[in-house]
């Protein structure tokens, strides 16, 4: 039988500022990393990131499951992870896909000012009226993507600012609204009337993410038939079998994927390669570990179908040890030893 040895450890990282969405405010991102050692020493790094909120599994469900795990784990174990558990289905298995490759002399560091175009990301602003100034450092350093949550305050205020924003970021740039299922249909298709009279006079709104609740599916198929600017599936295919039900109910739209609140990733490669999905990739705001497997390993593997920017651009979210320079151990060391002591 073929067996790795099973160590995990929580994290917790405040951001830099609280993060504003429909679902309130957000000031910490918690999370637990995974270490499995195989019997001839490979190490596989991998990392549980659940956002309860989003529609994953609690962290303290993941927690209990990974404290119900022998140190000894088997790999069949691995295998039989319930879809009830996500964000947990995506630690495992990107840790034993990670044990493929040799991370011993990978380090991450946040990209350097003048770097931050190069890789074509998408960043995300902070709310309000805040964002009317947030862009501009952003914009020098080349970024051209750029996201706004929506669906916070009313919506005349938001409209009010949205207009402003509009008239002041340059020509080149792209925006995508977020409203995380906060509005209703009225409130939505003024939004996207109002998106399909102001983009591409100025700048362009690339799409409006999850303008309604995941319960309303047929609203959103009926108001994609209305308006020019394209919607984006989120909250609503938070997980795997959520991302297959809505295929299947006829959504041919746009699908923002977040890999590490998913499940699994080889299913989600099975699911890409059969169907030819416009997929917009998400950052869950995880540490370097899950980033690093997504951006290199997962999404190299998955054909695409249109270029669009990859919305990891979030470290000016936080400001620790992780958004620095070093490598996977050293992160684990960091961290405390609760997770396997408990
Ligand atoms: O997708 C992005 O560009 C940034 C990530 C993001 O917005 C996000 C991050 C964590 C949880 C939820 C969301 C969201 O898209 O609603
Ligand atoms: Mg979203």
């Amino acid at each position: 039988m073929n067996h790795y040895w099973f160590e995990y450890r929580p994290y917790d990282r405040p951001f830099k500022q609280p993060l504003h969405t429909h679902h309130g405010w957000w000031s910490n991102r918690q999370g637990i990393i995974l270490r499995l050692t195989s019997a001839n020493g490979q190490v596989g790094w991998g990392e549980i990131a659940p956002i309860a909120w989003f529609g994953t599994e609690t962290l303290a469900q993941a927690l209990a499951f990974c404290r119900s795990l022998p140190s000894k784990l088997a790999a069949a174990a691995i295998e039989h992870i319930p879809a009830s558990l996500p964000a947990c289905r995506f630690g495992f298995e990107s840790a034993l896909e990670m044990m493929q490759i040799s991370t011993t002399s990978i380090t991450f560091a946040s990209p350097s000012p003048h770097q931050l175009g190069a890789v074509h990301n998408s960043y995300l602003l902070p709310t309000g009226e805040a964002a009317l100034h947030a862009w501009q450092p952003l914009v020098t350093a080349g970024v051209n993507t750029f996201k706004w949550k929506i669906g916070v305050a009313n919506l005349e205020d938001e409209l009010q600012i949205f207009n402003h924003l509009m008239q002041k970021l340059p020509a080149d740039v792209r925006l995508r609204l977020d409203a995380n299922g906060g509005l209703d249909y009225y409130q939505a298709y003024q939004w996207l009337q109002t998106c399909d009279r102001l983009s591409g006079h100025t700048a362009t709104v690339e799409f409006l993410e999850q303008p309604l609740s995941k319960h309303q599916l047929k609203e959103m198929l009926q108001l994609a038939e209305r308006v020019q600017t394209p919607i984006a599936l989120d909250e609503s295919v938070a997980t795997f079998e959520q991302l297959e039900a809505c295929y299947t109910q006829g959504w041919r739209g746009m699908f923002v994927i977040k890999p590490a609140l998913i499940g699994s990733p080889q299913q989600l490669r099975n699911f890409c390669q059969q169907y030819c999905l416009d997929l917009v990739w998400s950052s869950a705001l995880e540490t370097p570990i899950a980033q690093y497997f997504i951006q290199h390993v997962l999404i190299p593997s998955i054909p695409v179908v249109q270029h669009r920017a990859i919305g990891f651009g979030v470290d000016q979210w936080f400001n620790d040890a992780w958004t620095t320079e070093g490598n996977f151990e050293q992160l684990w060391q960091s961290l405390s030893l609760t997770g396997t002591i408990e």
